[in-house]
């Protein structure tokens, strides 16, 4: 399954070409590489968890016991193949101070585990994936296939390495330094290299485009404001929500488009301008896309209804301006 064309595959091979192989990266331990470019969208790992633990909801404020996760951990360690449990023992163990010297697993659970629906799930493969404060991946949860799937989002060269986030980036150098503590390495990612002046400006960016969501979470309807008052703050939110996309499209933080594309559709139909609000509302379906390509979830949908609706808005105005020309 290593041939880089899927024209020249063997007919017996019934997946698609491997596109990333795993070797090391300097100063990271082992990182995975793109071994031929890969295209925004593109799948680059599906894998089904090989330990998942779900920890049973939290009660009354009460978290689940430490213990009991150890128990369940040992457990469904316990029930793996030789093989599996190689290849869980060999991934990166990252120590605490937390930790129980003797306790390695727990160790690499912390180090390598991601969150998957209400689920933490261990995922060999993409566990060798490195960090960066601009990733070239996204991942989702497929709960109905039970894998989850790293996509490429933007193109990735040939022998260019393959970034995941393990943390929310819409934070400054320092604090997503503080984040990635647990982790035991300093970033030295794009974002993060920047020199004084750059980072400085990155993370104004992401910090403002954190408060921007958060403001315009108040905002999300649809209904068109009657005031002066009310209109001039919704034209200038419009503006702001363009430049929001503006600035997360700067800072490469794809994880992010869906929800400001979102933000800018509605933004726009407040001041009823339904060219570029249809436009940015199908923008943020076909990006949803990316993620949920059957589009199963309510975001995605949402999403979809948006899109026709603006549509129609706009046809409206489109064949009003026609009659009033004549
Ligand atoms: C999930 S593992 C990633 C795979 C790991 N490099 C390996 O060798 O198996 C996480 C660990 O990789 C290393 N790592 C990940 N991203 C890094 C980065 N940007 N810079 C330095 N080390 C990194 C850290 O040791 C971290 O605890």
């Amino acid at each position: 399954c290593s041939r880089s064309s899927w024209i020249t595959h063997s007919r017996s091979c019934l997946g698609p070409p491997q596109v990333w192989e795993a070797r090391p990266s300097p100063g990271k331990g082992i990182g995975v590489y793109a071994s031929r470019a890969i295209e925004p969208g593109d799948i680059i790992l599906s894998e089904p968890a090989m330990i998942q633990l779900t920890p049973p909801e939290i009660r009354d404020g009460v978290a689940y016991p430490l213990s009991d996760i150890h128990t369940l951990l040992r457990s469904s360690f316990d029930g793996l193949s030789p093989e599996d449990k190689g290849a869980v023992m060999s991934l990166h163990a990252h120590m605490t101070s937390v930790d129980n010297a003797n306790d390695t697993l727990m160790a690499i659970i912390r180090s390598n585990a991601y969150i998957t629906g209400n689920s933490l799930g261990l995922f060999p493969k993409g566990a060798r994936i490195n960090h960066s404060c601009r990733p070239n991946t996204s991942q989702y949860w497929d709960s109905q296939l039970g894998r989850r799937v790293v996509y490429a989002n933007r193109r990735i060269e040939e022998g260019e390495e393959i970034f995941a986030t393990y943390i929310p980036l819409l934070h400054s150098h320092e604090a997503r330094q503080r984040r990635l503590d647990q982790y035991g390495f300093k970033c030295t990612c794009d974002a993060c290299a920047l020199e004084r002046d750059a980072r400085h400006a990155s993370d104004q960016r992401r910090q403002d485009l954190q408060k921007a969501f958060a403001a315009f979470e108040s905002q999300l309807t649809l209904s068109v404001p009657k005031s002066a008052i009310g209109k001039r703050k919704a034209l200038k939110n419009a503006k702001a929500s363009a430049q929001l996309v503006e600035q997360l499209e700067e800072e490469g933080l794809a994880d992010y488009y869906v929800k400001a594309y979102h933000v800018a559709a509605i933004a726009h139909a407040r001041i009823e301008d339904w060219k570029p609000a249809t436009l940015w509302a199908n923008k943020g379906f076909e990006t949803s896309l990316l993620a949920d390509p059957k589009a199963r979830s309510t975001g995605a949908r949402e999403l979809q209804a948006l899109t026709n609706h603006l549509i129609i808005k706009w046809n409206d105005q489109l064949w009003e301006e026609a009659n009033r020309k004549g």
